[in-house]
């Protein structure tokens, strides 16, 4: 009698304790289940991972910004561990849902950063990152992989547009142009930046030239319809590739520097080079740019008395020319006054947009416009930050 009580006592413990243990570890699952909803904070964060940089844009909620604080330590963290100019701290946007911060990191260091998130284990708070670009697609498995989270892929030229017209609709000293536009084939001149609004009702349709490591043009018709008229594989990826194979500068940012004191007529051929003067029969005045880099075809020895930073001068005037060229082209063609230029190889490049300018004025004969933004290399990472928050729009 007393082995079945003690018997019967036993089976009892174990199944309320089975039920206990069960009960706990459901509750433990539903708090799992909540604390994810709560704290999925991908859904903060939009990625456009291009051939050549990353771009990384994250909404500090204005009613949760202690909730982020992890992350904006991994942003300043992860910042000044790859490079201080990748930090764009002022171009930082306040918005009543809140603010959105801005980053930029190279794509050949992404396997850095993947590996920065898991050692700081802050993908335990991310499940799913909306990401564009095409690194969307080439590095979702290193994602998934080493940190667990999903990169859900949005495409870029739709990612761009997006971006594209909420900066348009929400900053409102977004878009410049150049006045007067006075200069000569080198970017140089008088022209003054100028801000410039435009009244939606005047806006469409446009040309919106994206200069990344290539080059999309698209023709843009509403806030939502666009479509992608040509593209040129001469962009800011061969700006700065051409540049590190023919000078001493090992990034974007020493080109730049470079640039501004160069002389790209050390290695460019002018039409005075050729005519010994101006070819007025075609209204061609003798610096007209006739070769890019036609000098150094010349010379037995083309290095001698050229110095790096005219060779950054110049090949950035030829890319930048060429581009110009392509996009009055394509504006010709899509029947659009206005064309508008973003992407990052304008980031802090002043010659490269006064030089755009120039040449959408020379070609149309003064009849088109070039506009540039002060955002200009993140409308893609908006976009997809977007997908996830419009309530922001
Ligand atoms: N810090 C930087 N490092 C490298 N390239 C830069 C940098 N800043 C600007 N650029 C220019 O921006 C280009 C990439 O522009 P981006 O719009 O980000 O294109 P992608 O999405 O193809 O990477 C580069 O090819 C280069 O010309
Ligand atoms: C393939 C791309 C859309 C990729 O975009 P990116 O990363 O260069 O911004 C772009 O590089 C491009 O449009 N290249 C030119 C391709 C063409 O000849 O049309």
């Amino acid at each position: 009698m007393l082995a079945v009580v003690t018997r019967f006592a036993v089976a009892t413990v174990v199944v309320v304790g089975l039920v206990v243990l069960r009960k706990r570890k459901l509750q433990r699952l539903q708090a799992r289940i909540i604390y994810h909803r709560d704290k999925d904070l991908g859904r903060r964060f939009g990625l456009d991972v291009g051939g050549t940089l990353g771009k990384l844009v994250y909404l500090e909620k204005a009613d949760a910004a202690t909730e982020l604080g992890d992350v904006h330590t991994f942003m300043l963290a992860n910042t000044s561990y790859s490079k201080s100019s990748m930090r764009d701290a002022d171009m930082a946007l306040s918005l009543p849902g809140g603010q959105v911060h801005f980053v930029r990191f190279e794509t050949s260091k992404l396997e850095g950063v993947v590996e920065f998130v898991r050692h700081r284990c802050f993908h335990r708070d991310i499940r799913a990152i909306p990401c564009t670009g095409g690194g969307a697609f080439k590095f979702s498995k290193l994602f998934e992989d080493h940190v667990g989270i999903t990169l859900e892929k949005c495409d870029e030229l739709a990612c761009l547009i997006q971006g594209l017209g909420f900066v348009m609709r929400h900053v409102p000293d977004e878009c410049y142009t150049f006045k007067n536009v006075a200069l000569n084939h080198q970017g140089m001149g008088e022209a003054t930046k100028t801000i410039v609004h435009t009244p939606t009702s005047e806006l469409y349709p446009f040309l919106l030239v994206n200069i990344g490591s290539g080059v999309s043009i698209l023709k843009v018709t509403s806030a939502t319809e666009y479509s992608r008229v040509s593209g040129t594989s001469l962009g800011g990826g061969t700006y700065l590739g051409l540049c590190k194979l023919l000078s001493k500068y090992k990034s974007f940012d020493e080109a730049m520097v470079a640039s501004i004191a160069g002389d790209s007529n050390a290695v460019d051929m002018t039409v005075g080079d050729i005519y010994g003067g101006n070819y007025t029969q075609f209204n061609l005045s003798a610096d007209t740019l006739a070769s890019s880099f036609g000098k150094m075809g010349t010379k037995y020895e083309p290095k001698s008395g050229v110095k790096d930073e005219d060779v950054a001068r110049s090949l950035l005037i030829m890319i930048t020319t060429n581009i110009g060229q392509v996009a009055y082209l394509s504006a010709q063609r899509s029947d659009t006054q206005r064309i508008y230029f973003c992407g990052n190889f304008l980031r802090q490049n002043e010659i490269a947009s006064r030089q755009l300018a120039y040449a959408i004025d020379y070609w149309s004969k003064s009849k088109m416009q070039a506009q540039f933004f002060h955002h200009e290399g993140f409308f893609g990472a908006l976009g997809a930050l977007l997908t996830h928050n419009q309530d922001l729009l």
